[in-house]
């Protein structure tokens, strides 16, 4: 097995590379004590053995195969979509199903949301008949969402009432890392629950990081995504340009991969790029509002962010272009658009 390292400021870490197995014999990630908060492991949910009962909610681009992974490996599944068709095919796979999310989280012990926005967090967790109704002592509650630090420490408050444990785990790495397990979490809340669902996560995960309190894992998550929407803003600067001043955009896709601003990104989206195709693996209205939520965490503490605000900007224009729902590089179509209009 080859063997990756990472550095962490907050943790120490020693990370290997994904085993994919239903019994991970050691943790993948040591984390320094200093970093956990103090708990007892009294009424915490069962997770880490194939008893446990999973909950999953919010079955899009990531949640499909995120469930469908736990599926495969073992697990007892309980799903629910607000569009209930797209938990078919997770019940053919086995998962059963509840029609709410109160309903899920009260048959579960522990269960994982991952919905569009802040908003639909919010009401999927604390709504009419949102998830945190169904919880209480020795349950836990994941959610994986995108969304900004106060959402998650509203959703966390509604949690901790009932007596239940509440972790944010937003991901890195888009839907075919979703496919193949191997999405990178961004933990922060109650670590007894993070050691509980540790083994779940590593069946959806290559690795994971504990960050420390609720709103450090959003925070990272959205600082990683400001950088990622400013990268592809500037990469379809350069196709365009290219193209305009009579190079070959391909070209240019093929020597920014053999050098130092090389990315798996670039590599990845470039050549469809060219031509014009958008298959949609991260949504382009979510990496606005990633952007969005990034500018109001640089506001609250005074941060200048200006190469992201710019980039905010083209996502906004091409969201009213009707690309929202294309992938997120259609935002190089932005920049056509405008270069049409100035000849
Ligand atoms: N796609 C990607 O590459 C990545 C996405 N993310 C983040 O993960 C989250 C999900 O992304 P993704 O799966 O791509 O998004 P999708 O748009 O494919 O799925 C969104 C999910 O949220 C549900 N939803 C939306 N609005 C509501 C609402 N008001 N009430 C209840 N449910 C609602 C949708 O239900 P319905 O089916 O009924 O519409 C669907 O299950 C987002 O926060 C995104 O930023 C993180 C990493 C990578
Ligand atoms: O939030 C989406 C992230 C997509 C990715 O990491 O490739």
């Amino acid at each position: 097995m080859a063997l990756c390292s990472t550095f962490c400021p907050r943790v120490s870490t020693h990370l290997n590379c994904k085993p994919f197995s239903l019994f991970p014999i050691k943790p993948r990630f040591f984390v320094s004590i200093k970093a956990l908060s103090s708990q007892t492991s009294a009424s915490t949910p069962k997770a880490d053995d194939l008893s446990a009962s999973i909950g999953f909610l919010g079955l899009g681009i990531m949640g499909s195969p995120m469930a469908q992974n736990l599926i495969k490996a073992g697990r007892d599944v309980t799903v629910w979509n607000r569009t209930k068709s797209k938990c078919e095919p997770l019940i053919s796979l086995g998962a059963k199903y509840k029609s709410t999310p109160e309903e899920v989280a009260a048959s579960c012990d522990v269960t994982f949301a991952m919905l569009a926005d802040p908003e639909s967090a919010a009401d999927v967790a604390c709504g009419k008949y949102g998830a945190a109704k169904g919880m209480g002592p020795g349950k836990g509650y994941v959610d994986v969402s995108t969304v900004d630090g106060e959402t998650s420490k509203l959703i966390c408050e509604h949690i901790r009432a009932t007596g239940a444990h509440f972790l944010e785990a937003p991901v890195s790495g888009s839907k075919k890392p979703a496919e193949d397990g191997q999405l990178i979490f961004l933990t922060a809340g109650d670590s007894v629950l993070y050691d509980k669902v540790a083994p779940l996560l590593d069946i959806m995960g290559k690795s994971r990081f504990y960050l420390g309190e609720v709103g450090k894992g959003a925070a990272m998550k959205l600082v990683v995504n400001m950088v990622m929407g400013s990268m592809m803003a500037s990469f379809s600067e350069g196709l365009v340009l290219s193209e305009k001043v009579g190079l070959d955009p391909s070209v240019l896709v093929e020597v920014i991969s053999q050098g130092a601003i090389s990315a798996p990104m670039y590599a990845l989206k470039g050549p469809s790029m060219v031509k014009s195709s958008y298959p949609t693996a991260f949504p382009l209205k979510h990496q606005q509002k990633d952007l969005r939520l990034a500018l109001g965490l640089a506001e609250s503490v005074s941060q200048p962010i200006p190469i992201a605000a710019a980039s905010n900007e083209l996502y906004k224009v091409a969201k009213s272009h009707g690309l929202s729902d294309q992938d997120f590089s259609a935002v190089i179509e932005a920049l056509k658009v405008k270069l049409q209009h100035q000849t």
